[in-house]
């Protein structure tokens, strides 16, 4: 598929297409979809933003490439004015007073914000059904989960009812639901975008990332959004990725994948069979596959598990209904507190904020949170000691297809062993980008830190590849 974003303005300029009509017509479409992937409608806002650029239009004016453009955003950043939500009760009635740097610089582009979108609440989840906006249901089967969190993200691209989406990846957020729904989906590095409006989840491995349906149209929205920002002290300035630099991938001479993956009990037959099959052609075109060795999913999963609720739990703390928050008044301010928390946050964000102050405590700290901080240095090292010997690493988006609606609710500890072979790249902080493969599982590409540039052109390569 070719650059939707290219395709539409092509449309918009050529005046094929009016921007007010363009609008209203995805509006249409997101309305009572039989998905469940909105939360708030942002129609006025969009339809006063369209009817600027047809007015820029009809006076000859030119227009930028994302002006007039479409795009959905997760319900966990700030838009100012917006209902913000998090797909939580505790914020329900929760409206941004401020916009999120990612968002605001698309803004500044012209693109078009026409949806807040449903997911997994404070992005705590694999299945976008832990949301009080109902499951978001999957695109190509409406019995089966949409992956998460960021499910409502991926499904209105892939229905064609945003042009793309901005979803945040914690820990496979933004890959896996574009893996389950057959698109693209890029965890950039760590710091390549600002976190700034971006409701925290885990800090230290919370990305911002864009899903859409076509590599070209990543690209242009990861250029726009990346940067150095006085609000984010781990951003960092980047080089802007170019067309032409992603059409020739001949730096890329050699491949690795995780032998431990391929041969788990755990992988579906099928995806097994699929990824084997792409190796298969990669070899086939010259380069060099090695099969590398890495940590047990189990204990990446459980790594990934314990730094994410410590984080989680503090991040959290702040949500007690006096400054934030639906508050529920009890008879004095520590049971307000209890009842407002204990009322309003989800069964499973509750399991991750016990489960994280628990850790995070007296006596467990040293044992449980600190030595999970040392296994993510082990890790961060293993990755360095690979990227010496390959130039990217090829894995499944997940070991099984998705799972019925439903399932991922009864056993929430099959849900986190679910993101196996998602959570070790969000622990090293590095690009992976989802590309659709085979079954509804998709394929990552990962390179080096701050090397996503060299993802999208293996991606570019592999296109015409398999
Ligand atoms: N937020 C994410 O990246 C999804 C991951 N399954 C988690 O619950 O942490």
């Amino acid at each position: 598929m070719e650059s939707q974003i290219k395709q539409i303005h092509q449309q918009l300029v050529s005046k094929q297409v009016r921007c007010t009509d363009l609008i209203q017509q995805k509006l249409d479409l997101l309305k009572n979809n039989a998905h469940n992937t909105v939360n708030s409608l942002l129609d006025t806002l969009a339809l006063n933003l369209a009817a600027k650029v047809d007015d820029k239009i009809a006076n000859g004016e030119t227009i930028g490439l994302l002006e007039g453009i479409p795009f959905g955003i997760k319900d966990v950043y700030m838009l100012q004015g917006s209902y913000t939500t998090a797909s939580s009760n505790l914020l329900k009635n929760y409206k941004s007073a401020y916009t999120a740097t990612a968002i605001q610089k698309l803004l500044d582009a012209g693109a078009i914000p026409i949806v807040k979108e449903n997911c997994d609440s404070f992005g705590h989840g694999s299945s976008s059904e832990n949301t009080i906006f109902g499951a978001v249901k999957n695109a190509t089967d409406t019995n089966l989960v949409a992956g998460g969190s960021s499910g409502g993200s991926a499904v209105n691209v892939a229905k064609d009812f945003t042009v793309f989406s901005i979803g945040g990846d914690t820990g496979g957020s933004v890959r896996q639901p574009a893996g389950y729904n057959n698109i693209y989906g890029l965890k950039p590095s760590y710091g390549r975008i600002s976190r700034y409006g971006l409701m925290a989840y885990a800090s230290s491995t919370d990305c911002v990332g864009p899903l859409a349906k076509s590599i070209e149209d990543i690209r242009i929205v990861l250029n726009i959004m990346s940067g150095k920002d006085a609000k984010d002290q781990t951003s960092y300035a980047s080089a802007e990725i170019n067309e032409d630099s992603i059409l020739n991938s001949d730096s890329i001479k050699t491949v690795g994948y995780f032998k431990n993956f391929i041969e788990s009990d755990a992988i579906d037959v099928q995806v097994k069979a699929d990824f084997l099959a792409t190796i298969e052609k990669i070899k086939a075109k010259g380069i060099t596959v090695k099969a590398l060795d890495f940590f047990e999913s189990e204990t990446l999963v459980s790594t990934y598990y314990t730094l994410a609720m410590a984080e989680t739990a503090s991040n959290l703390s702040r949500l007690d209904g006096t400054n934030y928050g639906n508050r529920i008044e009890a008879e004095n301010l520590k049971e307000t507190y209890a009842v407002t928390r204990s009322e309003n946050f989800s069964e499973e964000t509750k399991r991750r904020i016990v489960g994280g102050n628990q850790v995070l405590s007296q006596g467990f700290s040293d044992e449980i949170y600190l030595k999970g901080l040392a296994i993510r240095n082990q890790i961060s090292e293993n990755f360095n000691n690979d990227f010496n010997e390959v130039d990217i690493i090829l894995s499944p988006v997940t070991p099984s297809t998705p799972p019925k609606i439903g399932d991922s609710l009864k056993d929430p500890h099959a849900m986190y062993l679910s993101d196996a072979y998602t959570v070790g790249f969000s622990l090293g902080q590095l690009p992976t980008l989802t590309i659709p493969q085979g079954t509804a599982t998709g394929l990552q590409i990962t390179a080096a830190k701050k090397n996503d540039e060299l993802v999208l052109k293996f991606a570019n390569f592999l296109k015409d590849t398999i």
